[in-house]
């Protein structure tokens, strides 16, 4: 092996310490089926924000809070909603009774309350349900893992299976009897416990619930700690879905965290695996690194073209209210809702996102297909922002790191100026220079500015005092030139070529090679802007006037010139 590639070295990281972390346990071999499977429609959705995101919180939400994102959360569609713990608090628990005496929750929406498997505190969560006209879920938890029944529970396997079916029991016996009421078990620690345990306690508490297709029971199988790659997990959640008992009286339910960053990765291998539905905090909020992201989740459905079931079409109000409800802030990068998520400031990315862009319009025009509905290629942008309520204004940002495409793009986009390729090839030059010597970036208002500085600087050497031309293109012009004024007169050429063979009388000689003429803004209050490249013994450059009329922007343009 060649050393020079072979460097790494050992670091003093104690990572050996955790070969064998909270007891890893070996997945039973299966034929996977779920690396082939296609996600084709959205799972069922369970925000727990109310619950797992709330008790992650250094300040849990108060009522009005929660009210605010239980509302938001209704808005934009959830069905069925973790809304507290309520035997751990009076807010969680006055919250539930909101519900049972307002009509607050709309009426296809379920309710899930969630409670330990202890009497007292089970009694207490039936009692906060009564009188819900809703359907309502009663999820009940216990840690099933080797660590947490040894270090945390204190109980063997046989005994904490006993206690878990004595909790199923006490639920059956408080609530069986509620026509509006379903269960839910979670094995807390679900991927760190045997699966042949956790099989085995699922299957004997759908069967002291009696599960059925008419009352089918939720197994709700959280990675409660993130510790193993996602394949894992597919691997643990398949073996569960081939091998309950009374599966179709199941619904299979997940609850990834994200401890190792990879929980949205787990939950869609989860459901490739038989998932049938998940639960997770909008924006990803939870303890520690967080539950799984639901926002996430759902957009990446969109973005292969599956509907999510979610309104996420005004995505920044809903981060507003979730980050009010939280007092936690989105960072800037994350997935679909992040301020710099839909923005590009590399040129290359810039030129290949301007280019994406004029093709769609284009094929919308071409089509008649609206620019909304139509077949979305835009390359660097995996979903139209506009799908998101954004505009386009942030999708192209100039810094340093810009090149000329995102230049020209953002005068175009914020004054309607279309700049000749040879023109954004000069400009951003000195876009560079500046960017370069300030480190930051530069607004569309600021590269006006820019583009001013360079190009739209008066000649104060010459005045054109007169210009009077015919129909028959006979010019007369009265040019004041550093000082002295002179008229000349000018037949048979167009007014632009008159000024210049005037300002060659001065001997002012100006070399045009092109000229385009573009505008400044849209409708009436539009100015007319000239761009002009001339010749000059060192090579060619560029210059500019604007006016309100066409003629007079080209003569101011000329005459910087010259
Ligand atoms: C992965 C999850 O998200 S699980 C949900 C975690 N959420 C919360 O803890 C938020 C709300 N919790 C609380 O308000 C409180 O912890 C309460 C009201 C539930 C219990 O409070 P306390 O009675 O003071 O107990 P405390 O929290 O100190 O300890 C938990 C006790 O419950 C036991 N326990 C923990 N989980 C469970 C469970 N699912 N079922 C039964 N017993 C449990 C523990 O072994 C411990 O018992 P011990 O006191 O005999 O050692
Ligand atoms: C008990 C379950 C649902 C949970 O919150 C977790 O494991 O994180």
């Amino acid at each position: 092996m060649n050393t020079r590639w072979n460097r790494q070295r050992a670091s003093r990281m104690p990572s050996h310490r955790y070969r064998d972390v909270y007891q890893r346990v070996d997945v039973p071999n299966t034929d996977r089926a779920w690396p082939g499977n296609r996600i084709t429609r959205a799972p069922l959705w369970v925000p727990v924000d109310l619950r797992d995101g709330n008790q992650a919180l250094a300040e849990p939400m108060d009522p009005a809070r929660k009210r605010r994102f239980f509302e938001l959360m209704t808005g934009m569609g959830y069905k069925e909603i973790e809304v507290g713990y309520p035997s751990a608090s009076q807010t969680d628990y006055d919250f539930v009774r909101l519900l049972a005496d307002t009509d607050l929750a709309p009426d296809d929406v379920t309710i899930v309350v969630f409670t330990p498997a202890r009497r007292d505190l089970i009694e207490r969560t039936v009692e906060s349900v009564r009188g819900i006209r809703n359907d309502v879920v009663i999820h009940l938890y216990t840690a099933t893992a080797p660590t947490w029944r040894t270090v945390v529970l204190g109980h063997d396997r046989a005994s904490l299976k006993e206690l878990i079916l004595s909790g199923a029991r006490d639920v059956l016996r408080a609530a069986g009897d509620l026509p509006n009421v379903r269960f839910e078990f979670s094995p807390e620690v679900f991927n760190l416990t045997e699966p042949d345990y956790v099989l085995e306690v699922c299957d004997a508490v759908t069967e002291i619930w009696q599960a059925s297709p008419n009352r089918p029971v939720i197994l709700n199988l959280p990675a409660t700690v993130e510790i193993a790659t996602p394949n894992v997990y597919a691997d643990q959640i398949e073996y569960m879905h081939r091998n309950l008992a009374r599966r179709d009286s199941v619904i299979l339910s997940v609850h990834p965290h994200n401890d190792r960053g990879t929980g949205v990765a787990c939950a869609e291998l989860a459901v490739l695996a038989g998932a049938e539905r998940v639960e997770g905090c909008i924006f990803g909020n939870g303890e520690r690194t967080g539950n799984v992201d639901l926002a996430t989740l759902a957009l990446n459905l969109h973005a292969q073209g599956v509907d999510p079931m979610i309104d996420f079409s005004d995505i920044d109000e809903i981060r507003r209210t979730v980050e009010y409800c939280n007092r936690i802030e989105v960072h800037a990068r994350h997935p679909y809702v992040g301020d710099l998520v839909h923005t590009a400031f590399s040129g290359t990315h810039q030129d290949a996102i301007k280019k994406g862009l004029a093709e769609h319009h284009a094929r919308a025009a071409e089509t008649g297909v609206p620019a909304h509905e139509l077949d979305w290629r835009v390359p660097y942008l995996p979903i139209d922002p506009a799908d998101l309520g954004r505009d386009y204004a942030a999708v192209i940002r100039v810094n340093s790191q810009s090149g000329k495409g995102g230049i020209a793009y953002l005068l175009e986009n914020e004054y309607g100026i279309t700049l000749p390729r040879r023109l954004q090839i000069d400009f951003a030059r000195r876009v560079q220079d500046h960017t370069d010597g300030s480190g930051h970036e530069v607004t569309a208002t600021e590269l006006w500015r820019l583009f001013e500085t360079a190009y739209l600087q008066p000649n104060p050497a010459i005045t054109v005092s007169r210009f009077e031309n015919s129909a028959d293109e006979h010019t007369s012009i009265t040019l004041c030139v550093d000082g002295i004024e002179q008229t000349s007169t000018h037949t048979g050429i167009g007014p632009v070529e008159a000024l210049t063979a005037a300002l060659g009388e001065h001997g002012r000689k100006v070399d045009i090679v092109a000229l385009y003429q573009t505008s400044i803004g849209s409708g009436n209050g539009s100015e007319a802007l000239t761009l002009l490249e001339y010749r000059t013994d060192s090579g060619t450059q560029w210059t500019a006037g604007r006016d309100r009329s066409v003629l007079a922007a080209s003569l101011t343009a000329v005459v910087n010139a010259a």
